[in-house]
């Protein structure tokens, strides 16, 4: 890679010079308070540099990117098994859609709409405390960062807790169908905290190298698996906007309400981008332009 410091440092100009910042979320109150004027990237290379640009260090919500790291969880326990409970498809719809979840019989098209990451929460849940569980997804995470400093921001799950009536639906929704092994609170309870994880840019894109697919990184997951979600990342990590972030960028990315990105370029990089302002489908706008421009100037691409 020629330079990929001077071509973060120069995204990072161009972003802070951006006249149209989105609109930030605001259906989870605490969200609703983030100012629109933050941007941080950061790269760390499948040969175990990392590069930076801007409030790289400060954390924010991630939101449903932890829909990822739940999903790897998932995938590792139950395996193949998961897929009776939801599907890989995309959506199509809004991530917090009802209409579908009733034609399909309460099995979401996938894991990373909120009915199908509801079902993956629901499903790593059992045997489980919610206290045993969200402590294993920060393990999780701070294995998979090599950094330890990553926790719950108690008062926007608290937020969510309090707003959350049409995930809270979308889980009752599911127990009438028998797709929802605890109470949807306990289970919706443990999702809003989850989402409530907060992470810096840098500790996100450390955190996805397992999904870079490269030796001498940290393995979380057989190599077959992580190929899996790196597709789901491409086909539904967007919601209804996931063909236009594959067209625009040519990576797999899984993108959160609190503005963050996480972006696998296989084989390369692992790249979290973080911009609080969404587009009308509730992904990062800065985020994905920043991502744009970065794999246009770096050629990263998995359509060759
Ligand atoms: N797209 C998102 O990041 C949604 C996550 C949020 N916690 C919700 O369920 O509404």
């Amino acid at each position: 890679m020629s330079d990929l410091g001077a071509i973060l440092d120069r995204i990072g100009a161009e972003m802070a010079a951006a006249p149209d910042r989105g609109r930030v979320a605001d259906y989870i109150p605490e969200l609703a308070r983030i100012s629109d004027r933050h941007f941080a990237m950061a790269v760390c290379t499948a040969d175990g540099q990392t590069f930076i640009t801007g409030e790289a260090d400060t954390p924010f919500s991630i939101q449903s990117v932890s829909k990822v790291f739940t999903l790897a969880i998932a995938l590792g326990r139950l395996g193949d098994q998961l897929w009776t409970r939801v599907g890989r498809e995309p959506s199509g719809l809004a991530f917090n859609s009802m209409v579908q979840l009733e034609y399909e019989r309460g099995i979401p098209r996938n894991p990373f709409i909120n009915a199908g990451a509801l079902v993956v929460t629901d499903a790593i849940l059992a045997g489980h405390k919610p206290r045993e569980l969200l402590g294993e997804i920060l393990r999780f995470l701070r294995e998979a960062a090599g950094e330890d400093d990553i926790h719950i921001n108690k008062a926007v799950a608290a937020s969510e807790q309090a707003t959350g009536h049409r995930n809270l639906a979308l889980a009752h929704f599911m127990a009438a169908h028998g797709n929802l092994l605890h109470a949807p609170d306990l289970t919706c309870g443990t999702y809003f905290h989850q989402c409530a994880i907060e992470m810096s840019a840098r500790q996100l894109a450390l955190a996805g190298r397992f999904l870079i697919g490269a030796p001498d990184l940290p393995r979380m997951l057989a190599p077959g698996r992580t190929r899996r979600i790196n597709a789901l990342m491409m086909t539904c990590g967007h919601y209804d906007g996931s063909g236009e972030f594959a067209y625009r960028v040519g990576l797999p990315g899984k993108s959160g309400v609190g503005g963050g990105i996480l972006v696998i370029a296989p084989g390369r990089a692992s790249i979290a981008v973080w911009s609080p302002g969404l587009n009308a489908q509730g992904n990062s706008q800065l985020g994905t332009l920043a991502v744009e421009r970065l794999a246009r100037a770096t050629g990263w691409s998995v359509f060759g």
